[in-house]
């Protein structure tokens, strides 16, 4: 459902919010948005003492809100933008720019959710929404090569296949994936280029490398920082021109394909300090995406330890867990990220029988957390007592929501160290949000 929000009072606003609406047959007015009608694609004039407010919900509904201005009405564009918009666009009398903008981002959001996508990289948290969305821009509108990064663990591999499966090029050729920790420099990257028979000791064949088989497909290089500096200027040229030579030959081969790299080092610090050359860098570089670390996706841990278990187990159903395996699961640390949850889950899944939810005895022994009192959510009765004391003394549903987010906004800042970006990574909004929130509430 794609909706357009009208916050404004003017008639020259509402004007707008109908030719606006107009434009696209999904669109749908509406006046005071709850945060569960903010689905979809959202379009709001501007004229709103609101909006912050509205960025800030639509930003932990994965919404995206295009904000309309009015030619000479003054915005800050780019604190809109930190603020969570998504764009901002002058109305000219004339709908089509922002319909068009709308169609690009609902088919974005229709592939993101496709099962190719949806069905391979899980979860639903908005930093790997953004991420995912990311993605699939530069995969399927852009053309050039995809640098995925990203801590261990945190899917970039799958990110390669979706990228390759929602590319042109995935229509036609293979995915080629090199890890670049097993190339041997002394074999001048016979394992990307080839090699002629007797091009060195054991070259016994010809062999034809990674380059032909992507050839109408794609090559990914998996930890890309760790690709030998010399053959760094080979690539590049492959990458450039579509041109290379085996090891040992003087013909020269033509392949053309995508190139997507990964890597969980920053690779800016290895072209500072010499160790990655930064023309090579430059051009792989040309679209960035970054996947989110498991700490920052906190909604999408429990859903996917589930479905982890049931897919070890060749359950279609997500299993279910007991309370006090969930807050157990939730207190542990995933320096491995997914990969430590999915291996977690498949432990798990190897001692627990059905039917019936995960119980702690589940968790194997050297799972399970130190001491007694870490099994049990000791907060949860705690902020229901305190949730009805402050119903009994006459707040509203709107000054309870703000009363919970404020406290979650505190725990998160203190359990990111004092750290306000990644606070609000863990909370799914940006930094600008939660710095305007934080500058709200203290007035
Ligand atoms: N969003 C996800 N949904 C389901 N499984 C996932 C997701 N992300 C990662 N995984 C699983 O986690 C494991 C690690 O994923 P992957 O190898 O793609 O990560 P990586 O970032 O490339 O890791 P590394 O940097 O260590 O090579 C795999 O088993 C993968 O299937």
């Amino acid at each position: 459902m794609t909706w357009v929000l009208n916050l404004g009072v003017g008639s020259r606003t509402k004007a707008i919010a109908r030719a606006i609406s107009g434009a696209h047959p999904d669109l749908r007015l509406v006046t005071s948005p709850e945060p569960g009608e903010l689905t979809g694609v959202v379009v709001c004039s501007t004229f709103s003492r609101d909006l912050e407010q509205t960025l800030a919900m639509a930003a932990s509904s994965n919404a995206h809100v295009i904000v309309v201005s009015e030619a000479g009405h003054r915005l800050e564009p780019w604190s809109l933008l930190a603020c969570g918009a998504t764009d901002l666009m002058i109305w000219q009398d004339d709908p089509r720019p922002i319909q068009a903008r709308l169609e690009r981002l609902i088919e974005v959001e229709n592939v993101v959710e496709s099962p190719p996508v949806a069905d391979v990289i899980r979860g639903t948290s908005p930093a790997l929404r953004q991420a995912l969305r990311d993605l699939v821009t530069a995969a399927k509108f852009g053309g050039g090569p995809i640098l995925i990064t990203g801590e261990t663990g945190t899917g970039k591999e799958l990110a390669a296949k979706v990228a390759h499966a929602v590319s042109a090029a995935g229509r036609s050729g293979h995915l080629v994936v090199v890890d670049c920790t097993t190339i041997v420099p002394n074999l001048s990257g016979s394992e990307l280029f080839g090699h002629e028979r007797g091009a060195f000791t054991g070259a016994v064949s010809v062999r034809t490398g990674a380059c032909a088989a992507a050839n109408g497909g794609t090559l990914m290089l998996d930890e890309v920082g760790e690709l030998p500096l010399e053959l760094q200027p080979e690539l590049l040229r492959v990458v450039q021109e579509g041109m290379y030579k085996r090891v040992g030959a003087d013909t020269w081969q033509h392949t053309s394909f995508r190139l997507i790299c990964a890597t969980n080092r920053v690779l800016e610090d290895d072209v500072t300090a010499g160790r990655f050359r930064a023309d090579f860098y430059y051009r792989i570089a040309a679209y960035s995406v970054q996947l989110p670390p498991l700490r920052d996706r906190p909604g999408d841990l429990i859903p996917l330890f589930r479905s982890f278990v049931s897919e070890a187990q060749g359950q279609a159903e997500p299993a279910e867990v007991t309370p006090e395996v969930e807050v157990a699961l939730r207190r542990r640390e995933y320096p491995g990220n997914l990969r430590d949850l999915r291996q977690l889950a498949h432990r798990v899944a190897s001692r627990h029988v059905g039917p019936g939810p995960v119980t702690p005895g589940d968790l194997p022994p050297s799972d399970r957390p130190l001491g007694h009192d870490s099994t049990t959510d000791n907060h949860a009765p705690t902020l229901m007592d305190s949730i009805r004391q402050q119903l009994r003394q006459g707040m509203t549903l709107r000054e309870l929501r703000d009363y919970v987010a404020d406290l979650a906004v505190t725990a998160a800042i203190e359990e990111s160290g004092g750290s306000i970006r990644a606070a609000a990574a863990r909370l799914g909004v940006t930094d600008r949000a939660l710095q305007l929130r934080r500058a709200k509430r203290r007035t």
